[in-house]
């Protein structure tokens, strides 16, 4: 466990946080700007020091204000990833790679890391020579060789434009997933963390005010205001147990006895997070016969949501023990008179998905 508990004032915002992250997969740190995201990590990596409190990663004590303790950012054992690379300019990629190399008791070799971040071919370039994406890929890489035991990053995608981002997300999850390394990610992005963290701690104000697996906060209520109507949805995390290869297609158990059907052939038993948007779940109250929707699932009403304006309202729905929400119009739900305790069938469009194996480990 990496165990958080500290204070620290910062001009007139006071960063209070009592929490414990895994120490494997992604432990995403989220919130708005000056919500104290940026304060907290360097609080982890010994860039800033708390008031109060304690920092403890495993056995390992970091800070400790009772104790004066508090390493200093190199004996740590953590790597940061900064927004801007920040790479030595007059060192190739290759040199730039080493630098900070432990000489000895080297466990992570060279070439995996510039394997695992494509980066075989930009080795004897200099930085200018490189693409924003690219350069946070070198950071990235001069980060891990460094053998942490904790790897931060500080919104590494956050300047780069959007065809850069989504060059690097695939490098992300694959380092999240091959390396059995603790990342604190700091994002102001649902999306990104979404596809890359298992973990999600959100700050308001420098407080924490939701902590816990991505499933569960993503459900939470208090996530709502950061979501608008289009990007409200369900986490639900299932296995493969079926593939239609004529069709392209994969059944996923959510339960014994209910399944979903997604549009991507997917390897047998791995582990998924489909996320089903509010706006591609409509209900109806006898089950549709001979309707193209390949998903048609029986669900209870659990909660109608209406917010004072907008066309829309959210149903909360029971599906076999998970919540599934709907968005449905106001017009629709006072034509259906919908009550809740009633059971429904939810018949879902989409489906995205990302891998949660390492949720699952
Ligand atoms: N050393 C400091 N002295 C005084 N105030 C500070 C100090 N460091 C940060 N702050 C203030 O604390 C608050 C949190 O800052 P921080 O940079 O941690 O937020 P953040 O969530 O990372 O924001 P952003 O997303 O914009 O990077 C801000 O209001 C900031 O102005």
């Amino acid at each position: 466990m990496l165990t958080i508990d500290i204070n620290k004032q910062l001009g007139d915002t006071l960063l209070q946080v009592t929490a414990e992250l895994p120490t494997y997969g992604v432990s995403a740190i989220f919130g708005r700007s000056g919500a104290g995201k940026t304060s907290l990590v360097n609080i982890l990596g010994g860039l800033a020091t708390p008031d109060s409190g304690r920092v403890q990663l495993g056995e390992r004590v970091l800070f400790d204000a009772s104790r004066r303790i508090n390493l200093r950012p190199e004996q740590r054992g953590t790597g940061f990833v900064f927004q801007d690379a920040r790479l030595f300019p007059h060192y190739s990629v290759s040199g730039n790679l080493n630098y900070g190399r432990p000489r000895r008791g080297r466990k992570t070799s060279f070439d995996t890391v510039v394997e695992l971040l494509g980066l075989e071919k930009l080795l004897p370039r200099y930085p200018a020579a490189l693409s924003g994406g690219e350069k946070q890929r070198v950071a990235i890489g001069r980060a891990l060789l460094t053998e942490p035991e904790l790897l931060l990053m500080d919104e590494p995608l956050a300047s780069l434009d959007l065809p850069r981002k989504k060059e690097l997300l695939p490098y992300l999850q694959r380092m999240a997933e091959e390396l059995k390394l603790p990342i604190v990610y700091v994002s102001h992005s649902l999306d990104e963390i979404l596809q890359l963290a298992d973990h999600m701690l959100v700050l308001d104000s420098g407080k924490m005010v939701l902590n816990g697996a991505l499933e569960q906060v993503w459900d939470s209520p208090l996530l709502r205001p950061w979501q608008s109507v289009q990007e409200q949805s369900s986490l639900l995390s299932a296995r493969v147990v079926e593939t239609l290869p004529s069709y392209e297609m994969s059944r996923l158990d959510l339960t014994q006895d209910i399944s979903l059907w997604v549009n991507k052939l997917l390897p047998q038993g791995e582990s998924i997070r489909a996320r089903i948007h509010s706006n591609q779940v409509s209900v109806c109250r006898e089950r549709p016969q001979s309707t193209s929707i390949r998903n048609v699932l029986p669900v209870t009403l659990s909660a109608i949501e209406t917010a004072e304006t907008g066309q829309y309202v959210s149903l909360k729905l029971d599906l076999a023990g998970k919540v599934l929400w709907a968005n449905i119009t106001r017009w629709a739900l006072d034509e259906l008179q919908l009550v809740v305790g009633e059971p429904l069938f939810a018949q879902i469009k989409g489906v995205s998905l990302t891998s949660s194996d390492l949720a699952a480990a």
